[in-house]
């Protein structure tokens, strides 16, 4: 199953390589402003489906949520140190 650390280096590596067809590499072109936009769309999601739709449909919504947080990580230039110095 993947985690959030294997996640991460999936993406960073898509963001290294840029392969053709990646969603990632679309998203990190389209910038800051639209992965943000996308990050609070989730995070809307994410809150209806926990309060409307139970708990499968909240942890779909949550997981994209996490991949949307790491494409605006990979955006910002954050590694994952950078975040867990917070928590
Ligand atoms: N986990 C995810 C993931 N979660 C969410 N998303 C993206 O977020 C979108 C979710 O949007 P919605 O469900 O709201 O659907 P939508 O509104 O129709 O989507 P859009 O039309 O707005 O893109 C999906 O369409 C994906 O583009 C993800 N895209 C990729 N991954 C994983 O990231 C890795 C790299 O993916 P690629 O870069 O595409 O190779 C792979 O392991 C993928 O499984």
């Amino acid at each position: 199953m993947k985690t959030f650390e294997g996640l991460w280096a999936e993406l960073s590596e898509k963001a290294r390589t840029r392969p053709e067809g990646s969603g990632t590499v679309a998203q990190l072109d389209a910038g800051v402003h639209a992965i943000g936009k996308k990050l609070v769309e989730e995070a809307a999601e994410s809150w209806m489906a926990a309060e409307h739709e139970g708990r499968e449909r909240a942890a779909e919504e949550i997981s994209q949520l996490i991949y949307h947080a790491q494409v605006l990580m990979l955006a910002t230039g954050l590694d994952l140190d950078d975040v867990y110095a917070h928590l």
